[in-house]
């Protein structure tokens, strides 16, 4: 009678198979759930180019990306998605998307990349690379201490001015036979950013080690700065052994500064006097003990560590050396080019000022020269020292322009298509200073120059910036002719790929006026 039942193996497989097809159905409907929610989030984002498995896009790209952003732009509008390897990247291609973005949407947009290479580079500290709470309370305190930059016993305007006074002795020196410039002009640059900051100078004797990490620096952009790009969107590059050994070298720079700042901070606490800040750093000790008197541990007073400051100097010191010198390079090598503008702005000094060693010192802020400042206008606009920013991140989901960005959508800024459209910039590959100027030959500062970029985010140092420049390059032109090397006429207009567009080495003439 026991016939007809089933055997116990074929229930026990029975059983298992049942349990299988839960299982098995379960997964899928999770699969679709998940498939469906990821369909929904991503379904209203820019349109964009579709690249290949794990390289994304990246095989597509030019070395200097911002051309290549702008092609696609052509295609897919103002606003795409790309992936650059598996990093999904939201471009914004023109002024308008930028600026709504940037500014009218600013808070949203504030946050910066975690990933390997920003934690190798900054390890959760300084100010680049980190967002949220301690970004506020470390920008606030940053624009305070650089604000005061000129209370620090002497006017930021007689820093530069000094620096620039000793810089055109080293110009004298080279008794106007060709030379780079490029060295003496960081170590000034270096200096300016080192004086509010540590109070520290390169070309001092005894600090060798500044000197060489000064060179470490602009070695790092230049040799390394694709890399740096590339290892921010495809962290595993890290692996591939020829990289391995460029991060070995990268890492050895970011010691070397890390040394350097800590002995300074180590320095500054031995003779720190609250009552007389001489520094930067003098004002962060002070802001650290002000909030471990609090006893509290707080997001304010663990926001202020000396590790903090160590990190916060070092990206002060990358973010302002660079850039600044490759701004007034790339002004001379312009002005070799086109002598006709360079003789304008002789003449415009000298009405000012008068030629050269006769009325030095002179030169203050005040001084009224509105067409050099068109010259700087026209540099800034033509080479964007830095192209495409520093990338950002979307810290909540957004709505731009139509579109759905999520959270944590990485955001690139192609400042230099803003710089060089043709629907805004007659003929933009030409250098003409006039487009900043009123028909009285009054300075207008067009709002779509933005080489700092715009919002709360936008560049901390741009006002030291724009002094400094601008007081080095006419330090420079009221007492020389910038010539070109007789040997080899024509600066080149090329420029190192990388985060800074920095122009390539060639060698000057400078002659006494
Ligand atoms: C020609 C000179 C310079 C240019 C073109 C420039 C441009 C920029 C740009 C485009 C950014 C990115 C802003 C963004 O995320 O949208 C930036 C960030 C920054 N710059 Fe500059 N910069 C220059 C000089 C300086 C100088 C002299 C200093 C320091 C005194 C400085 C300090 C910084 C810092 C600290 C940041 C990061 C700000 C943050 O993340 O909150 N820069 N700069």
């Amino acid at each position: 009678c026991y016939s007809g039942q089933p055997k116990l193996a074929d229930m026990a497989l029975f059983e298992i198979c049942q349990g299988y097809t839960t299982s098995i159905l379960v997964v899928l409907l999770a699969v679709m759930m998940i498939y469906r929610w990821h369909k929904q989030k991503y379904k209203n984002l820019p349109p964009g180019p579709t690249g290949v498995p794990i390289l994304g896009c990246l095989p597509f790209m030019d070395t200097l990306a911002e051309l290549t952003f702008t092609k696609w732009s052509k295609k897919y509008g103002p606003i795409f998605t790309v992936y650059l390897g598996q990093t999904r990247v939201v471009v914004l291609n023109s002024f308008e998307a930028i600026e709504e973005a940037l500014i009218n949407q600013g808070d949203k947009f504030t946050g910066r990349v975690h990933n390997f290479f920003t934690n190798f580079s900054n390890n959760g500290h300084g100010l680049f690379f980190i967002d949220g709470e301690k970004w506020t309370i470390q920008r606030k305190f940053g624009t305070r201490a650089l604000a005061g930059a000129g209370v620090y016993g002497k006017t930021y305007e007689q820093r530069v001015l000094e620096e620039a006074a000793h810089l055109i002795e080293v110009f004298r020196s080279k008794d106007e036979k060709p030379f780079s410039i490029e060295v003496p002009l960081i170590s000034a640059v270096a200096n300016v950013i080192n004086g509010i900051t540590i109070q520290e100078k390169c070309n001092e004797e005894g600090n060798e080690r500044l000197q060489a990490y000064v060179m470490e620096v602009i070695e790092g952009f230049r040799r390394d700065g694709i890399l740096y790009s590339l290892l921010l969107v495809m962290p595993w590059c890290r692996f591939i052994p020829f990289m391995k050994k460029r991060m070995k070298v990268m890492s050895e720079g970011i010691r070397l500064g890390n040394d350097i700042f800590a002995t300074a901070i180590e320095q500054h606490e031995k003779h720190h006097d609250a009552a007389h800040p001489r520094d930067l750093v003098d004002l962060f000790i002070n802001e650290m003990h002000r909030n471990r008197r609090t006893f509290e541990v707080t997001i304010l007073s663990n926001s202020f560590q000396k590790t903090q400051l160590q990190y916060f100097l070092k990206d002060l010191f990358a973010a302002g050396t660079e850039t600044s010198t490759s701004t007034i390079i790339w002004a001379l090598y312009y002005l070799i080019r086109h002598p006709e503008i360079q003789d304008k702005v002789h003449r415009e000094i000298d009405a000012e000022l008068g030629k050269a060693r006769s009325r030095e010192g002179k030169l203050s802020l005040k001084t009224n020269l509105p067409y050099t400042k068109a010259v700087l206008q026209e540099t800034y606009r033509i080479r964007t020292a830095t192209p495409l920013a520093i990338p950002r991140r979307t810290r909540e989901d957004v709505n731009l322009m139509g579109y759905s960005i999520p959270k944590d959508t990485q955001i690139i800024s192609n400042l230099w298509w803003v710089h060089n459209d043709p629907e805004h910039w007659d003929e933009p590959d030409v250098f003409r200073p006039e487009r900043h100027l009123d028909t009285n030959g009054n300075l207008v500062m067009l709002n779509r120059v933005i080489p700092f970029s715009i919002g709360p985010r936008n560049c901390l140092g741009e006002n030291l910036a724009r002094i400094e420049i601008y007081l080095f390059l006419v330090s420079i032109l009221q007492k020389f002719v910038v010539l070109p090397n007789p040997d080899d006429p024509n600066p080149p207009m090329t420029c190192n790929p990388g985060a800074v567009n920095a122009p390539s080495s060639y060698n000057i003439v400078l002659k006494e006026r």
